[in-house]
């Protein structure tokens, strides 16, 4: 499913927090949003799988206007990784993953043998088949991370959101991660903080600074060192590779950069 927003506008607290954003999701395209911290990346997100009520604009999930969509609808189709993994009841790996198929069952329905092959095949790909009765709250950040992505496969979502995505993964789970998503072909907008994996795995940016997009394009395009340097006010070197146009970024602190003479 292809997701849009026309001119979307929140404000949190009396404050304007994502200001006249409008952005395109195609079906099948990786789509990342980068930006410094605070600049309102997870507030657009949350905003897109319904936690917030934009105080302006559209936003058409599916060619629909999703606030004339019933909340089950939207959350059947779209899956959210998020930030924090935080729960409160103590759930076996298994039970975990098995509620990314809630929003397919009827009221009171129980897991069936389909369901449980769906969620096995899920905790296979994240590699945490040998945990599958272990408890969630005794997992790493990391393996946390990986559960919830298995319970996020299992939902069968048509669309994905990812808030950090890869925060506490090492860097093989990183790339895996960003790998399996890529390769579900469905639409999928991730806020993301490594500009290097984003270059990698996102087919198109848009950069958000102080809540509006402030350049958007093809990684290639976009991730320049003027513009780096204009957004999280850093100094870097872009290499771009002239035949795989993959970019890479070396940044040079001020303070390691002054000891370099
Ligand atoms: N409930 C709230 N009430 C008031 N201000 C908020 C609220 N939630 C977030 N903010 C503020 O909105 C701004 C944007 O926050 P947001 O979490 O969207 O940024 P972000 O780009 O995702 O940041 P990060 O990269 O640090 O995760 C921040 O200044 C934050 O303090």
């Amino acid at each position: 499913m292809d997701l849009k927003l026309e001119h979307i506008s929140v404000a949190l607290d009396h404050q304007k927090i994502v200001k006249d954003v409008s952005l395109g999701v195609a079906t099948g395209q990786f789509v990342g949003m980068i930006g410094p911290n605070g600049s309102g990346k997870s507030t657009l997100l949350k905003t897109v799988y319904r936690v917030l009520k934009p105080s302006g604009g559209k936003i058409f999930f599916g060619g629909e206007n999703i606030q004339s969509m019933r909340i089950g609808a939207s959350a059947k189709n779209m899956g959210v990784v998020g930030q924090f993994n935080n729960v409160n009841f103590d759930f076996t790996v298994m039970e975990m993953v098995l509620m990314g198929r809630t929003p397919h069952k009827k009221m009171l329905s129980t897991d069936n043998e389909q369901d449980r092959l769906i969620a096995l095949a899920a905790i296979a790909k994240v590699g945490m088949t040998e945990s599958i009765n272990r408890s969630f709250l005794t997992l790493s950040g990391g393996e946390k991370q990986r559960v919830i992505l298995a319970r996020t496969l299992t939902q069968q979502p048509k669309f994905l959101i990812l808030d950090e995505p890869t925060n506490h993964l090492d860097i093989k789970y990183q790339l895996q991660l960003l790998g399996t998503v890529k390769s579900l072909g469905i639409g999928i907008l991730a806020a993301l903080h490594d500009l290097n994996l984003a270059a990698m795995y996102c087919d198109k940016l848009y950069v958000l600074k102080d809540g509006k997009i402030v350049a958007a394009g093809m990684p290639v395009d976009v991730l320049t060192e003027d513009l780096i340097r204009d957004v999280y006010n850093i100094d870097c070197h872009v290499d771009v590779d002239l035949r795989t146009k993959c970019v890479s970024i070396v940044y040079r602190p001020l303070d390691l950069a002054m000891g370099y003479n």
